[in-house]
This record gives structure tokens, sequence and C-alpha cells, in this order.
């Protein structure tokens, strides 16, 4: 048994954020059954539809959005802040919480400030450079400070002492083996076993500049014997597809089932969000990485230390175009040896424990 009782989880907003957060509550009811676990969550966040099926209980706390510039200056925190505090202290009462651990999103900052008020172990667990807002502000009241990859530590100033224990993975994929699952995987979408597949997945809310590309390299794609797995995105407009290909052109809208998709596929195609790159990365799938332009070069960030270790390559958002696809992906995908030593790269620098190593952080936290 470990030391803790009860614990408060908050992490929100996307799915960047709540899967780490599912994760290690997997990991800790995996290892301590007997621990109360809570989960606090934003009305509106991914984290409604993710938490409450797994069995957990999630507890709203009213959404405050704060400014990406806020100085951070506690005495000028704004009203509205301290009201979700409250809220998140309420909860962290009521569950008499040993802990709280945080991974970003709006709704960690109240958790963090109710924390600090009442003294408790606070432990951060964060995945990008720069950190996200939440975590930044959370960072003033712990030094309990875990991350996801090396590369952060020496890229961030504020991450410099932070202890590196990798991402939580969801159990289906941390312990994915893609070939035993390959061809259940693609008879599962009607997709071909003898065939290549590119599996194209924009992130949690998908890409609607890869959605794009990619319908407009399906003719060229199909024509060369490549099939395609494309998760749009639940919140994008779906984009027409050609519907007279020779090979199978699949298109969902989300898949709960990641594993299934990865497992079907050859290529990946994704943004460079911190959990799509870890993930692809633990399971040696060799990816190209289109970073989300709009974010402080954050996912290129994420990307590039994979990329440099051979395992995939990295296009800006404004090349990606239909051509650019068919050049790279076609030759790519019909090369088995590049394919099989570009797996092998990712994975050498991938990780799949990073949910016991964070659970261990926690507890030498709690035992401080
Ligand atoms: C635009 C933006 O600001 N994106 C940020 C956001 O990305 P975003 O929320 O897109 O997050 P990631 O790419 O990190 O993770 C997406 C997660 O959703 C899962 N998934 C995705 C599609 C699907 O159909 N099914 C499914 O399960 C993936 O397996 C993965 O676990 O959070 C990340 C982690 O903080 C940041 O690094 C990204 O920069």
């Amino acid at each position: 048994m470990g030391p803790l009782r009860s614990v408060v989880l908050a992490g929100g907003g996307t799915g960047g954020h709540v899967y780490p957060l599912l994760a290690f509550a997997d990991c800790l009811r995996r290892h301590d059954p007997g621990v109360r676990i809570t989960c606090l969550g934003t009305p509106r966040g991914m984290e409604n539809d993710l938490i409450p099926p797994q069995g957990y209980d999630l507890r709203p706390i009213p959404a405050y959005q704060l400014p990406r510039s806020i100085n951070m200056n506690l005495v000028r925190t704004p009203g509205r802040m301290w009201t979700a505090a409250r809220a998140a202290g309420k909860v962290i009462d009521e569950v008499q919480a040993d802990a709280v651990v945080g991974f970003g999103g709006y709704v960690s900052v109240p958790a963090y400030l109710a924390a600090w008020r009442r003294e408790m172990p606070i432990v951060i667990h964060e995945v990008n450079v720069p950190p996200g807002v939440a975590n930044r502000l959370g960072m003033k009241f712990t030094k309990n400070v875990a991350v996801g990859f090396p590369h952060q530590p020496q890229q961030a100033e504020s991450l410099r002492d932070a202890r590196v224990v990798g991402v939580p993975l969801r159990r289906s994929i941390a312990g994915l083996d893609r070939a035993a699952l390959r061809d259940a995987a693609r008879a599962r979408f009607g997709l071909r076993p003898d065939l290549p597949v590119l599996f194209v997945a924009g992130g949690s809310s998908g890409a609607r500049s890869i959605n794009l590309a990619v319908a407009g390299a399906a003719k060229e794609l199909a024509r060369n014997g490549v099939q395609v797995l494309h998760v749009m995105g639940a919140r994008n407009e779906p984009v027409p597809i050609p519907t007279d290909l020779p090979v199978p052109y699949v298109t969902l809208p989300y898949l709960s089932e990641m594993e299934l998709g990865y497992a079907a596929a050859d290529l990946m195609l994704a943004r460079g969000g911190a959990m799509t790159v870890a993930e692809v990365a633990a399971i040696g799938l060799p990816t190209i990485f289109v970073p989300y332009p709009h974010s402080n070069q954050e996912q290129k960030r994420n990307a590039l230390p994979v990329v440099e270790a051979g395992g995939g390559l990295l296009v800006d958002d404004n090349e990606m175009i239909p051509a650019w696809l068919e050049r790279t992906v076609i030759p790519l995908i019909r090369d088995p040896h590049r394919l099989a030593a570009m797996g092998t790269a990712a994975a050498a620098y991938g990780r799949r424990d990073g949910d016991v190593a964070l659970l261990n952080f926690v507890y030498e936290a709690v035992a401080r």
C-alpha cells in the first residue's frame, strides 16, 4: 500500500491534459485499489466525455480562463479565480485529500491555489516547453515538478530542476504490441491486410490543414496502393473524400480506441501535441509531424527530438499540400526497411513507464 488515502487530480480542457490524468489515475488504482481518486474538471472540457466512463468521480469547478500574459502576481489574481479556488477547496476538504496532482489546463489553477492555502503537497506534471500558464502559476507553490521529456529541463529555465518521469500513457497504448494487433485492427476498420496504411490524426481536436491536404492527395495515394485511416476531429467540419477510390479510405470523426489506429498503421501523419509524440515514440510508429503553427513553436519542440533520433519527419504546416504528401508518403510507406529503422529509432527515444515513474515521484513528494 502507498502513502495516499485520497488524491485530487486536476487537468482539463483538451485531450492533451486529460489523457495523462486518466492514465495516472488508472496506475494509482492498479497499485493501490483502496485510494480515493477525485478529478476536478471544467463544465465543458473534454474531461466530461473522457473521465466519467472510466469510473472516476469528476467534480466540476467554475471555469475561469487565465489570460496568457498573467503576471503571476497573486495579489492581482482576479476574484473569479478565488471563487473557483474555493470550489476546489471544498472538494479537497470533503474527500480529505492528501495531495493534489495537476496536469495543467485552466482547472488546475484553482486546485493549486486551494492546495497551497492548505499547505498540502502539490505535484505538477508538465509536458510542454514553455510550460502552460496554469502550471507556471502552480510552480510558484511547489518544487515537485515532473516533466515528460528530457529536452524540457534543458529548454525552459523554470523546468531546470524538474524530474524527467516520462508521460503517463493509457495502458492500451503503453502495452500495445502493434504487430500482434495489426490484422485484427485492420479488419475492424475494413482495411485490407496486404496494403500499407497511412494513419492520419491531427490531435484531440483534428487539424483542418492536414485534413484538406490528405483529402487532396487521396486519389494519388490510392492509385499507389496506399490505404488511409483518417480521423478528422469531432469538432471539425468533415472534408469530402473522393468516393470511387480503388483501395479503402476510411474516415472517422474521433477514435476512442486510439491503439487500434496505431496498430493498423505503417506510418502516421500527426500534429506535434505532446501526448501524440509520447505515444507514437513509445510504440515505435514512424510519424510525419506537422506542428500546429500558432502556439509558440511548442509542438515543433515536442516533435524535434523524435525526428532528430531518426523516428520521424517534420514538415511546416504551410508546406502541407497534396503534392508534398504524395512525394513523401508514397516512397516512404512502400519501403519497409526504412519504416522499420524509423520505428526502432522512435522506440529508443520513447518510454512506456511514465505512469509508474510519476506515481513514484508523487509518493516521494508526499513522504517528504
Ligand atoms: C493546439 C494545441 O494547443 N495543442 C496542445 C494540446 O494538444 P492536443 O489536445 O491535441 O493533445 P495531444 O496531441 O498531446 O494529445 C491528443 C490525445 O488525444 C488522443 N486522441 C486523439 C484523437 C483521437 O481521435 N482519439 C484520441 O484518443 C491521442 O491518443 C492523445 O492521447 O495539448 C498538448 C499537451 O498539453 C500540447 O502539446 C499541444 O500543443
